[in-house]
């Protein structure tokens, strides 16, 4: 008998959970049986040749021809299976293994599970090998014995954002995902999905990705010393995390415009004020005070926390899936454009730091 449906959905899974990069060959091959097995032979026409990293997943999803989607399942999973061994258990097919990373420390402790970014000589910019570390941390936290999640920085920065290096380290920008997508677009999709109460202690500035995130969180606390600064376009770049929805959403059309569109550094009084920061408390008590708080909700029965999250959020998940998606698909764009090019280079001249 083939792959089923569920092999399928857990191969998918697990191959989110590597740890070693596969090889961009390897991800080409898994973004063509991923197509030919969800939707059959290859049915759009062949991108620019200029656009290499498309026109390579073009080719190799047509070279498939008609393989029915039965077979393309299977080898699909064959080949996510010579890729990792298989979950000794767990039926979803996630496992709860915590990243050994030393940028990504993860805790667990009075019921609360930590994520740490921790690379605070870069500011804890995010490199790629981070995002599936904090990806690791983030599928172990679904799985344990606390009842919240918390993210947080070590040092004076929360975080920096992307790290900027991961346009100039890897040809054509990025890394493809197995699925073909930016590594951004599964990194998103785990915080929509995430099932239990998510915080963020802002413990000091955020920048890009990790501002935008926070409207798919369930509390933010911030440092009075905290600001919040999502400069996507001097950076050639669009909103992602879903901001393009949430942030409109969470401060009205035009507060949202001048952080997104502006690039607006904003306090952490006026994100309180917009609606993006829970609430803001002084720096020199900013720990004691936030963690205190943190673990007297900790003490709530987790189930209820878990479904009072559940019912709050899941009438949004299908459009947030969506929105990322589609935010995904422009910054694939951008990440190639003239001008996010220059903006990087520009940064690493020392010329244009924010
Ligand atoms: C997977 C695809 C995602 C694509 C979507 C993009 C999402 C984003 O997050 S966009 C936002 C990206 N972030 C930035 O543009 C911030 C860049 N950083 C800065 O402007 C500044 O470093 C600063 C304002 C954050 C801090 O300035 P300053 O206090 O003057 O400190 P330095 O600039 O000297 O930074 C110390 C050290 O850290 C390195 N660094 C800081 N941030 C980043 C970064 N985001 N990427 C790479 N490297 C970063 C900086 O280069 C310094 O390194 P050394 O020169 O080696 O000491």
């Amino acid at each position: 008998m083939g792959a089923s449906q569920k092999d399928f959905e857990n191969a998918v899974n697990r191959l989110k959970l590597l740890k070693e990069d596969p090889g961009n060959d390897t991800k080409i091959k898994l973004y063509a049986l991923y197509k030919q097995a969800t939707e059959g032979p290859c049915n759009v026409p062949r991108p620019p040749v200029l656009d290499f990293v498309s026109k390579a997943k073009w080719d190799a999803w047509n070279a498939l021809g008609s393989l029915p989607k039965e077979t393309a399942r299977q080898n699909y999973v064959d080949l996510v299976s010579s890729l990792s061994p298989s979950p000794k258990s767990s039926s979803s097919g996630a496992i709860g293994n915590p990243p050994k990373s030393e940028s990504v420390l993860m805790t667990s402790r009075d019921g609360i599970t930590t994520i740490t970014l921790n690379r605070p000589a870069k500011k804890n910019a995010i490199t790629l090998q981070m995002y599936e570390d904090i990806l690791l941390a983030m599928n172990a936290a679904s799985q344990d014995d606390s009842t919240i999640t918390v993210f947080t920085g070590n040092g004076e920065y929360y975080s920096s954002g992307n790290d900027l290096a991961n346009f100039t380290d890897n040809p054509g920008g990025l890394k493809l995902s197995e699925d073909g997508n930016l590594p951004l677009r599964k990194f998103v999709d785990t915080f929509i999905d995430f099932p239990k109460p998510l915080v963020a202690v802002v413990n000091g500035p955020a920048v890009g990705i990790t501002v935008t995130l926070l409207g798919l969180f369930d509390a933010v606390y911030a440092s009075d010393r905290a600001t919040f600064h999502t400069p996507f376009s001097s950076l050639g770049l669009s909103p992602e995390g879903c901001s393009s929805y949430t942030f409109p959403k969470i401060m009205g059309p035009s507060k949202a415009v001048e952080m997104l569109i502006f690039g607006k550094k904003i306090t952490a009084r006026e994100a309180c004020a917009r609606g993006l920061v829970t609430e803001v408390f002084p720096d020199g008590t900013f720990q004691e005070e936030v963690w205190a708080r943190l673990k007297a909700y900790a003490k709530n029965p987790p189930n209820a926390m878990r479904i009072a999250k559940q019912v709050i959020r899941s009438s949004e998940k299908e459009k947030l899936h969506a929105v990322n998606a589609e935010e995904c698909r422009i910054l694939e764009e951008r990440v190639l454009s003239e001008e996010c090019i220059n903006a990087v280079l520009n940064f690493f001249s020392r010329k244009a730091r924010l």
